[in-house]
């Protein structure tokens, strides 16, 4: 059976992405499908943000709690993994997208389950779970919000590694796990699963964690982890891995400077990096090749004629993040309503129709323990770029707040200035709770505040906010 439809907007994906370009463009009075093949709501709803974050609550809890005295003599046992993992099913709904749908359907978009691509210009074609084809038709624009998948390195593949649907849904606790990458994924579900009771030992092959942030950062959380009970291995290259069919184990051969080890364990979970998922959606049906796909800042894909196609979250390789996906979303769906609306001169850098903080003001909060949050530049990024600056460095652990926070806090801010204009680039903020500071960095990064307004920005005390007032005036001010 084949059935024929016509709408101003076609979104493919429902994850975070889809959910919020849909959204935005029924506001503006334009009829709306979203198009999906699992569930609604995506990655980060079932087997990302939610379920990783849902596992890294309790051990931060229970952290925070036993390095408080008075508190700590309340906690009798240890981390408990059962009401953990039955708590994180609860908060991925047991992986059922009902309320989702009655989201969607309560926004005023249809829904249309089943795989889509495109199939010519406007055009594309579901395919439904029975096999039905539906041939939908955009008035105005296609939104491909298909969002991203794990790469997995082939030699690790023969002993069908863990990806994070599996780090994220597992049932069990392994008794032991090695991770492969020390990047913002492994980290996290290295320390979750640690945490949990699994004895865990990280490759990585780089010479520290998290690559790409101040390298301060990685190597607080190295020392951290190290000193929770996690082996790390850096400038470690994992080679082959095998599973062994009579116990289940994993063996993991690794090359580094002292050699080839072998290390074993019950799983082995691959947190290698995503690539965006663009294969299998027709791109080569408009001339498009789906390893290039490019976007400008309303997320439009260039080189398709007369610009109704756009490439909006995780796909566009942007920023791989919920919340940049969903501000991209934001913007898109202005730019296409503004579009539709022949009001295409609202759209300029920081408009409503344009993501312009992808650039250089995007933040992250990894969530281990200690947290790891950074917004903007890097100093290397920023010099990079050959700009002047100027960075300053503060111990959050002398903060009062870090103080009356916890016994032996220990933390670390750094915060990178544009010399020349007086303006922050970027910060970056290790320490229990840091993610719930990095807010006012990004609001600073965005707004260009200068730094001699900055200064009138009092904290409260005694907060760890304060340590904005410390690095300020360790920059002179
Ligand atoms: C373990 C882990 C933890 C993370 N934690 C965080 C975090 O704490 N904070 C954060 O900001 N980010 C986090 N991320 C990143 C975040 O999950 C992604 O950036 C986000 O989910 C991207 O949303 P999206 O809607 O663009 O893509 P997705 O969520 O991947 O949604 C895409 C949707 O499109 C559907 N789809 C794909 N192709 C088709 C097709 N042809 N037809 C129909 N449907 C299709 C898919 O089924 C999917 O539902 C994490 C990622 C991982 C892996
Ligand atoms: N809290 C959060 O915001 C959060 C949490 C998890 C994931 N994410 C997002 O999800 C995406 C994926 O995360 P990720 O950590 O997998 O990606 P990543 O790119 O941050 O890290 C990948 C890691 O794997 C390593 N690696 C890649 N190929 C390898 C190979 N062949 N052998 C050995 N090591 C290899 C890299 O060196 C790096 O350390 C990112 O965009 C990330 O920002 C966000």
């Amino acid at each position: 059976m084949t059935r024929e439809s016509e709408y101003d907007v076609i979104v493919i994906g429902a994850g975070s992405t889809g959910e919020n370009v849909a959204d935005r463009v029924r506001r503006a009075g334009l009829t709306t499908v979203v198009v999906e093949r699992a569930l609604v709501g995506g990655e980060c709803s079932y087997w990302a943000c939610m379920p990783s974050k849902a596992l890294l609550r309790p051990p931060a809890a229970l952290h925070q709690a036993s390095a408080v005295d008075g508190a700590r003599e309340a906690i009798s046992d240890g981390l408990s993994p059962r009401p953990a993992l039955a708590r994180r099913d609860e908060i991925v709904s047991h992986w059922h997208d009902d309320s989702q749908v009655t989201w969607v359907h309560d926004a005023g978009i249809d829904l249309v389950r089943g795989q889509g691509r495109l199939v010519g210009e406007r055009l594309v074609e579901v395919t439904s779970p029975a096999g039905e084809i539906i041939v939908l038709t955009a008035r105005h624009a296609v939104a491909l919000c298909t969002g991203s998948r794990p790469l997995v390195p082939p030699p690790l593949a023969p002993a069908q590694p863990w990806g994070t649907h599996e780090a994220t849904s597992a049932q069990q606790v392994p008794d032991s796990l090695i991770v492969v990458g020390g990047g913002v994924a492994g980290c996290e579900l290295a320390w979750a699963w640690h945490c949990l009771g699994a004895q865990v030992t990280m490759v990585v092959r780089g010479p520290r964690l998290l690559a790409g942030y101040e390298p301060f950062a990685g190597d607080h959380l190295r020392q951290a982890l190290h000193h929770a009970g996690i082996d790390i291995r850096t400038a470690t290259s994992a080679r082959q891995a095998t599973r062994d069919p009579a116990t289940g184990y994993v063996s993991l051969t690794c090359d580094s400077d002292q050699g080839q080890q072998v290390l074993t364990a019950a799983e082995l979970l691959a947190a290698t990096g995503r690539a965006p998922t663009t294969d299998d959606l027709g791109l080569d049906s408009i001339g498009l090749d789906p390893a290039a796909l490019d976007v400008d800042d309303t997320c439009q894909v260039t080189g398709v004629d007369e610009g109704w196609l756009y490439a909006v979250g995780d796909v566009n390789g942007r920023a791989m993040l919920t919340h940049m996906g969903k501000y991209q979303a934001r913007a898109c769906g202005e730019a296409i309503a503004a579009r539709a609306a022949g009001t295409e001169a609202t759209i300029h850098a920081w408009s409503r129709c344009t993501a312009t903080a992808d650039h250089h003001a995007v933040p992250q909060v990894v969530f281990t323990e200690p947290e790891v949050a950074a917004v903007g530049r890097t100093e290397d990024a920023a010099r990079a770029a050959g700009l002047r600056v100027r960075a300053v460095e503060y111990p959050l652990s002398s903060i009062a707040g870090a103080v009356l926070y916890a016994r032996d806090y220990s933390g670390h801010a750094k915060i990178v200035v544009d010399d020349e204009r007086q303006v922050l680039l970027g910060c970056t903020l290790v320490g229990s709770g840091a993610g719930e500071l990095i807010h006012a960095a990004t609001v600073a990064v965005v707004g260009e505040v200068p730094l001699e307004r900055l200064w009138h920005a009092v904290p409260a005390y005694p907060t760890m906010s304060e340590i904005w007032l410390r690095l300020l005036e360790t920059y002179g001010l």
